[in-house]
């Protein structure tokens, strides 16, 4: 690993990932990468998923090459220096923020959509010129074979490398220095990271989990309302981030909810949902047994049904769920949906705001006013109001949660800014020595004024005229050296009319 991660820094100092161009063209590289190996691609994930290849594509490499796009269109703008707001003390000078990398950045990617949650970092991390270690994650064996096979054939062999490997390479792999360690994981495994980072005093994004709330107000059109949350529950089985965790709505809506989410399931899977090429299965049996254990003691409106075999888990809603039972404990991550009966909103945003911070919240309701509320008094990664999942796709969004769900954010602009340092870079010139006359040692309390007058706008009245007769000296001096030339061309003017008038009068 040592060895490894020297090498990927050698790289990195050589300078060559840094050059817009360079970066440029390992995107394109990239995007040809997805475009001529997409067969491959689709096969590997679909097999780690059983899911089917078309929803491969729309779920996982349309976001993928829409980021690329967005980064090679916007880019070249954000490479650039920006040039900053000035002060008194600096109005001469040069100032600009020049975005920089990092350096040799980590990504330690998931299984869940492990095409899209290890690529898109990557993009970012290479569209900030940095070096990259990529460590997919171990249970979507088959995409992590595939991008090892793919990524040296289309990058440079020497800047991005991938690491495969369980546990014991990724405790390995966090022993060493890195300059910005992105995770895409749950918050257990998201601790240990964070613990392995400080102790190099390495940066973090954290993208976690959590239990994402849905609140249904009754002024909705519930049919619309549970054909958009069980398209964003039951997709991959549940195994998404930001899918819906619960449903929180009054009592009195519960059986319609139910009734509806039942005839849409039937619409979107069929009558055989196993038979459905829509409907995924859980990735292993450790995730299958941890949710059906998530369903000892609770009333099964409907589904529940399973097969060890396949890892299949039917879509399934859970109704008049006690908060305090181990479904309502921690994320779900599986096709469960429970309802938990509140009396109002009000109980809602009590209910939310007693637990962790989630990675999502999403509000149903035709009251605009409703939904506001709700986004003003509670805290969450991202919202959605009348829709599931959808923030994640418009890259213009940070993309990342807030307290137990993470740290840090990503997508587009924002996947550039997670991996360059704004540096600061103000150009003195070595002449106005006299102007910094006033920061040198001895001080006085005539400085303390000038600081105060220049830097706060605060004057000391008794000293006021002084101080706006030094002040307009000092713009006097400071127009004089700007114009000098124009100035000394209008003295001669001056001197030679004024020569030109005295000769006339003694001529006559
Ligand atoms: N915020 C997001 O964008 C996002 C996306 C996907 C998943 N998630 C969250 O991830 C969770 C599911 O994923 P998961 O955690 O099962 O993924 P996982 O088991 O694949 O773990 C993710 C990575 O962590 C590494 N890892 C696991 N245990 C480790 C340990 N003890 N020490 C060091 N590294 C270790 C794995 O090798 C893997 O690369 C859910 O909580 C989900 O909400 C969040
Ligand atoms: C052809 C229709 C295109 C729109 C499809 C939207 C698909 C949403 C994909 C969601 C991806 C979620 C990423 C996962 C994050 C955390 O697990």
């Amino acid at each position: 690993m040592e060895l490894e991660v020297r090498r990927v820094r050698e790289a990195f100092l050589s300078g060559r990932s840094r050059p817009l161009r360079f970066r440029l063209q390992q995107l394109e590289a990239l995007r040809r990468m997805v475009q001529e190996r997409e067969k491959d691609i689709l096969a590997a994930i679909a097999a780690d998923l059983c899911k089917s290849e078309f929803n491969v594509y729309s779920q996982e490499v349309i976001t993928v090459l829409g980021e690329i796009d967005f980064m090679l269109e916007n880019l070249p703008e954000w490479v650039t220096a920006k040039p900053v707001k000035k002060n008194v003390l600096t109005m001469l000078d040069e100032a600009y923020i020049q975005p920089q990398p990092l350096g040799v950045v980590l990504i330690i990617g998931a299984w869940n959509y492990p095409f899209v949650l290890t690529i898109q970092p990557l993009i970012g991390a290479i569209a900030a010129g940095n070096a990259v270690i990529i460590k997919p994650s171990e249970l979507s064996e088959n995409t992590a074979k595939i991008l090892a096979k793919l990524l040296p054939q289309y990058l440079d062999q020497d800047l991005y490398i991938i690491i495969n490997g369980g546990v014991e390479e990724t405790t390995e792999l966090l022993k060493q220095r890195f300059d910005h360690i992105f995770y895409t994981g749950n918050t257990a495994v998201g601790k240990i990271i964070m613990e392995a980072a400080a102790k190099h005093l390495t940066p973090v994004t954290l993208e976690l989990g959590g239990k994402s709330p849905c609140y249904i107000d009754k002024d909705c059109d519930l049919d619309i309302v549970c054909r958009r949350i069980t398209w964003g529950k039951y997709m991959n089985c549940g195994q998404t981030c930001i899918a819906p965790d619960y449903i929180l709505c009054e009592a009195s809506l519960q059986n319609q909810i139910v009734w509806k989410i039942k005839e849409t399931v039937k619409e979107f899977y069929g009558e055989n949902i196993k038979e459905s090429p829509d409907y995924e299965r859980i990735i292993n049996l450790r995730h299958f047994k941890r949710i059906l254990s998530l369903l000892e003691g609770q009333k099964i409106a409907f589904g529940g049904e399973t097969d060890e075999a396949t890892r299949y888990i039917a879509p399934t809603v859970l109704t008049d769920v006690d908060p305090k039972t181990k479904v309502m404990q921690e994320e779900i991550f599986g096709p469960i949906l429970p309802i938990v009966p509140v009396k109002n909103v009000d109980e809602a945003i009590n209910f939310i705001n007693e637990r962790e911070k989630p990675l999502a919240l999403y509000v149903f309701s035709h009251n605009h006013k409703l939904i506001k509320r709700m986004i003003d008094e509670t805290s969450s990664g991202g919202v959605t109001g009348n829709d599931v999942i959808m923030h994640f796709m418009l890259n213009s969004f940070p993309f990342g949660g807030v307290g137990s769900s993470g740290m840090g954010a990503y997508h587009g602009k924002h996947s550039f800014d997670t991996f360059s340092h704004q540096r600061p870079c103000l150009l003195k010139s070595l002449k106005r020595e006299g102007a910094n006359k006033l920061r040198y040692p001895p001080n006085s309390q005539s400085k303390v004024d000038w600081g105060k007058f220049f830097l706060l706008k605060r004057f000391n009245k008794e000293k006021l005229g002084l101080l706006l007769l030094t002040f307009l000296g000092i713009v006097a001096a400071v127009l004089v050296k700007k114009y000098q030339a124009v100035l000394r061309r209008k003295a001669l003017l001056i001197f030679l009319v004024v020569h030109r008038l005295r000769w006339s009068s003694k001529q006559r």
